[in-house]
């Protein structure tokens, strides 16, 4: 049995990458079992940002590492917060401190003007330099206020047209049957048979 290494320091997603993995039989371990290796997000992109998390990873285990990279893009804020979306209020930012930024900057946005989407770029890179990206996007809207409390990071304010629902509202396994972590991971099943 192979072992994959999910290049990730991010418990939320972690859970819901090992469930949606449950039914492939190899060893998952995450970065919680290499705490010295260090990773400095400086990408331009999310692509650029998870093929360098797969890459460093793969390299310094000498293990397969499936990295994303993820975050929000809010269509009144141009774009924001995008690849600063772990960082949007500061270096050692909580998710709720990302939120409260997030909302009072949209304060005077209407609801229907909310438009914004999770973005996730997955890259699963071997030892040996061979290296594989796949994409996933989940459309929505972000709420005038926090609901729910299932998931993690902007969760709460991330509400789906089609399950009149933010993500938070669901249960992890309905949330792994639409996200952008879920369709990205759907097309990267693909080159899984190599590990
Ligand atoms: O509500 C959410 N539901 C999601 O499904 C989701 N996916 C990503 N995000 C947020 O986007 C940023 C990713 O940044 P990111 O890719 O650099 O990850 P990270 O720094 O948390 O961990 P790592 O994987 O880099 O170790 C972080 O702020 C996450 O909270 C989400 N928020
Ligand atoms: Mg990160």
């Amino acid at each position: 049995m192979g072992t994959l290494v999910i290049a990730t320091k991010n418990k939320g997603k972690y859970l819901e990458l090992k469930k949606m993995l449950g039914d492939i039989s190899f060893t998952l371990l995450s970065l919680e079992a290499f705490p010295h290796i260090e990773i400095r997000e400086t990408g331009a992109s999310f692509d650029e940002n998870a093929l360098i998390k797969a890459r460093v990873t793969a390299k310094e285990t000498g293990l397969p590492a499936l990295a994303d990279d993820s975050g929000l893009e809010v269509d009144a804020l141009k774009g924001e917060p995008g690849i600063f979306t772990a960082r949007y209020a500061g270096e050692h930012a909580t998710d709720e401190d990302n939120i409260k930024k997030l909302l009072e900057r949209l304060k005077n946005v209407p609801f229907d003007k909310r438009q914004a989407r999770f973005m996730c770029s997955l890259a699963l890179a071997f030892p040996d330099g061979k290296i594989f990206l796949e994409h996933g996007i989940l459309e929505g809207f972000i709420t005038l206020k926090p609901c729910g409390i299932e998931g993690f990071g902007y969760d709460p304010v991330f509400f789906v047209p089609d399950l009149g629902r933010t993500l938070s509202e669901i249960s992890v396994d309905e949330k792994n049957r639409i996200s952008h972590r879920a369709k990205a991971l759907e097309k990267m099943k693909k080159h899984l048979y190599m590990l």
